[in-house]
Parts: C-alpha cells; sequence; structure tokens
C-alpha cells in the first residue's frame, strides 16, 4: 500500500504518458510532483487528473519574481488545489512573505485546503564547486540552513533541500516544519546528475517528511517493483 512521504515525481511530457505511468504504479503510490516538463506540456489538467484520481498533487512550479508577480502568481496557481507548491527561497523574506499572504487569502476566499508552501534552497545537483561558481559565500549547509530559518519567519510551511541538510533544519524549525527532500537513490539506483543524495530510509532518519522520487521508479524496467521496494525499505523508519 502507499505512503503518503514517497512523491513520485512525473517527469513526462504529456498527458498520454503521465496517465499510463500513473495506472501502472495504481496503489502504490498515492503522492505525485508534477514539475515543470509536465505543467509546461499539459497545463492545469495534469493536477485535475491527479486529483480526480484521489491523488495528493505537489505542484512544483519554482515561481521566482518580485513579491507582487509571485504573490498574484500564487494566487492564480492556489486555484488549482495542489497539496504543495514551491517558490525559491533565494527570491528572499518579502518574495516568501508575499506568497504566504496571497496563499492564505487565496485559500479562505474559496473556502478551499490551503496548499501547503515550500521554499527551494540549494539544488540537490549542485555540489561545492559549483556553488562556489555562482557566488556561495558560505557553505551549502550554512546557506540551505539560513533560508530555511529565513523561510520559516515569512510564513513558509516546509523547505525543498537534499537529506543532507535535514536533520540541521529539523531541529531548528522544529517537528511540524516540512522538510521535502529529493536527492533520492535506492541502492539498486544511479545517480543521474544527483550530486547531494542518500537514500529513502536514511532521508526519513535524518528527519525529512517527504521524500522525491523520480527516475529510480519512473525509468525502472518495473515501475511499480521498484515503488514496492521502496515502500519495503521505509516500513518501519
Ligand atoms: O524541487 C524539486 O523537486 C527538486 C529540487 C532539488 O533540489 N532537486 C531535485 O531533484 N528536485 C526535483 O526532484 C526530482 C528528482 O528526480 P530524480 O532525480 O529523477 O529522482 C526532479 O523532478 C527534480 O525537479
Amino acid at each position: 500500500m502507499a505512503d503518503d512521504r514517497i512523491i513520485t515525481a512525473l517527469d513526462v511530457h504529456s498527458l498520454e504518458d503521465m496517465k499510463k505511468l500513473v495506472e501502472t504504479l495504481g496503489d502504490s503510490v498515492s503522492f505525485y510532483k508534477v514539475g515543470m516538463e509536465l505543467f509546461y506540456s499539459a497545463g492545469p489538467d495534469a493536477v485535475r487528473y491527479l486529483k480526480d484520481q484521489g491523488k495528493h498533487v505537489f505542484l512544483d512550479l519554482k515561481v521566482h519574481d518580485i513579491p507582487n508577480t509571485v504573490g498574484q502568481s500564487i494566487r492564480a496557481l492556489t486555484r488549482l488545489g495542489a497539496d504543495l507548491m514551491t517558490l525559491h527561497g533565494t527570491g528572499g523574506r518579502a518574495m516568501m512573505e508575499a506568497a504566504a499572504e496571497a496563499v492564505r487569502d487565496e485559500a479562505a476566499k474559496l473556502n478551499i485546503e490551503r496548499p501547503r508552501l515550500l521554499a527551494v534552497t540549494v539544488l540537490t545537483s549542485i555540489d561545492e564547486d559549483a556553488w562556489k561558481e555562482i557566488g556561495g559565500k558560505y557553505s551549502i549547509a550554512e546557506s540551505v540552513k539560513n533560508l530555511a530559518k529565513l523561510a520559516k519567519e515569512a510564513g513558509i510551511d516546509g523547505t525543498v533541500s537534499s537529506p543532507y541538510e535535514a536533520k540541521e533544519i529539523r531541529e531548528m524549525n522544529g517537528p511540524d516544519f516540512l522538510i521535502v527532500t529529493p536527492g533520492i537513490r535506492p541502492t539498486f539506483a544511479v545517480a543521474n546528475d544527483q550530486k547531494r543524495f542518500t537514500t529513502p530510509s536514511q532521508a526519513l532518519r535524518d528527519g525529512a517528511s517527504h521524500l522525491v522520487i523520480g527516475r529510480p521508479i519512473t525509468k525502472a524496467a518495473d515501475p511499480k517493483e521498484a515503488a514496492e521496494k521502496i515502500l519495503a525499505e521505509i516500513q518501519g523508519v
């Protein structure tokens, strides 16, 4: 049976491919991520289809702009009824505050459950060399911690970070803060472009509330079997 802590990333570029995967995975997955590839190809129908199937939806569009634009965009996205949505923490305090206010206000107007907002910190494909190259002054760990603190202060519900930073964020931001970690690789999978990654059970032990897993499931020869192996690994963690 599915586990809401596992979010499967539907990184495909058509509604048909998405539906095929969702059918294949059946009741082994209850939470899906719609990211840029699928949303830019299929639009809001992708979210609607998943909600109609009774699935939870993480709408990962990583919004990043000036506060007014972000607030209005988050307002529009709130109407789609996703459970989780992302914005970039590096957009700063005022941008995150605008988003936090917009999502609360719009959900109250529509009388719907409020989507939870997550601030993306430092992408899991970035290592220390790549971080320095783009001007990172502090270590990745310090920078992620700083963004997680700022996000909480701005009224954001959680962060997207690598599993490496989960423990410190959990200690700092408390038990209710959402810590969503991509960069998850079961022992049977290859790393691809991920640089800061660990296994599903280790990420949960370190304090992650949800794990985002894409290719280890979706590109597996048997996606349902891969999902079930992951579910077995995290049982009891
Ligand atoms: O926001 C995300 O979901 C995200 C943030 C991050 O730092 N790293 C990261 O890999 N992701 C997403 O998580 C998913 C990981 O996919 P796989 O590497 O195939 O498991 C992709 O959809 C990425 O867009």
